[in-house]
C-alpha cells in the first residue's frame, strides 16, 4: 500500500489519519509531523500512527498529504522544499491555495494534487474535489482518487472549480450544523427539553440526508412531499423565504468562495 505522511495533523491531517485507518490502511504505512509535541504524543497515542520529522516524512513516503493553514503554508513548503527529490507525489488539502503555488515552490516536475476534503472524513463520510496540477499524471490522479475515496466520495473537478468546491462541500458542513444548532433552539424555546430537541432535529438532518441519496431524488419534489397545502410546514417555509434565507444561503456560499479565491491570491508573488 501506498506510504503516506500527513504534514500538519489538526483537524483535517487527523480526520485523514482516522479515516485512512478505519479504511484499512495499518497505522505503519502512515507517518504525520505536526509542530506541538503535545498533540503529536495525543495523536500517537490515539492511532499508533509515528510523529516524524519533516525530513524522515519526505525520505518514507509516497504522498505528502499537506494539511497545514494556508497561512502556515511558506514555512512548510520552505523546510519540505530542499528534502524532497522531485519524485514525491504532494496532496494538498488546503483551502484556496494553487497548485501554481506547491509547484513554484518544490523541485521542479513535481506532482501536485489539490484536494478539498471535509471533516466527515473522521466518519469515512467525507465528500472530496480532487484536481491535479500541471505535473500530475492520470495515476496520480487515480491514486488519490482511491485514497479519498477509502474514506468518502470523492469526485474530480477542473481547479477552476476547486474555490466554489471548498464553498459548497468543504464549508458545507458548518452550514447544516449551524442549521441544526438554530432548530434545536427554536426546540428548546418551543418548551422541548435539549436532549430531547437535539434527537429529533439530528435524525430529522439523518433521515432528510438518507432520502436525498436515493435514487432519482431531488431536493425540491422531497420539500413539496413534506409540505401538505395549507399545513405547518407551508407556514414554516413561507417565514424562511420572510427572511430571504434562500438568498442568504447563496450570499454565503459566494462569500465563501471568494474567501478561498483571496486565501489564493495572498500567496502571489
Ligand atoms: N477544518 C475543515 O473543515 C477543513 C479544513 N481544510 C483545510 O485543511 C487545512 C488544515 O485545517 P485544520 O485541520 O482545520 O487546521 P488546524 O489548525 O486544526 O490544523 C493545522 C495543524 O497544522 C500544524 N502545523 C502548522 N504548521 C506546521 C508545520 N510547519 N509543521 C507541522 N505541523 C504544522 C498545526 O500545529 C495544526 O495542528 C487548512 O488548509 C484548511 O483550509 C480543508 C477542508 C475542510
Ligand atoms: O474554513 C475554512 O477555511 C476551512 C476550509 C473549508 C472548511 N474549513
Amino acid at each position: 500500500m501506498t506510504r503516506i505522511a500527513v504534514l500538519g495533523a489538526g483537524k483535517i491531517g487527523e480526520s485523514l489519519l482516522s479515516g485512512l485507518i478505519s479504511a484499512g490502511w495499518s497505522p505503519g504505512e502512515l507517518q504525520f509531523t505536526e509542530r506541538y509535541p503535545a498533540r503529536a504524543a495525543e495523536l500517537t497515542d490515539r492511532y499508533g500512527v509515528a510523529a516524524v520529522e519533516v525530513a524522515q516524512a519526505v525520505r518514507d513516503a509516497d504522498v505528502l498529504a499537506v494539511a497545514v493553514k494556508p497561512q502556515d503554508i511558506d514555512p512548510l513548503l520552505a523546510e519540505v522544499a530542499p528534502n524532497m527529490t522531485g519524485r514525491e507525489l504532494v496532496v494538498s488539502l488546503c483551502a484556496g491555495l494553487p497548485t501554481s503555488l506547491f509547484e513554484r515552490s518544490l523541485p521542479a516536475g513535481t506532482a501536485v494534487v489539490r484536494v478539498m476534503p471535509n471533516t466527515p472524513m473522521l466518519v469515512g463520510e467525507a465528500m472530496s474535489a480532487i484536481s491535479g496540477g500541471a505535473h500530475a499524471q492520470d495515476a496520480d490522479l487515480k491514486l488519490v482518487e482511491e485514497m479519498m475515496s477509502s474514506v468518502g466520495s470523492a469526485v474530480l473537478v477542473p481547479e477552476g472549480q476547486q474555490d466554489a468546491a471548498t464553498a459548497l462541500s468543504g464549508s458545507g458542513p458548518a452550514y447544516f450544523y449551524y442549521l441544526v444548532e438554530s432548530m434545536i433552539e427554536a426546540g428548546v424555546l418551543a418548551g422541548v427539553p435539549r436532549d430531547t430537541a437535539a434527537e429529533l432535529v439530528v435524525q430529522s438532518a439523518a433521515g432528510a440526508a438518507a432520502m436525498l441519496r436515493t435514487d432519482g431524488a431531488h431536493p425540491g419534489r422531497l420539500r413539496e412531499a413534506v409540505t401538505s397545502p395549507g399545513g405547518t410546514t407551508a407556514a414554516g417555509l413561507r417565514e424562511l423565504d420572510r427572511h430571504g434565507v434562500r438568498s442568504a444561503v447563496v450570499d454565503a456560499v459566494e462569500a465563501a468562495r471568494q474567501r478561498s479565491a483571496e486565501l489564493g491570491r495572498a500567496h502571489e508573488d
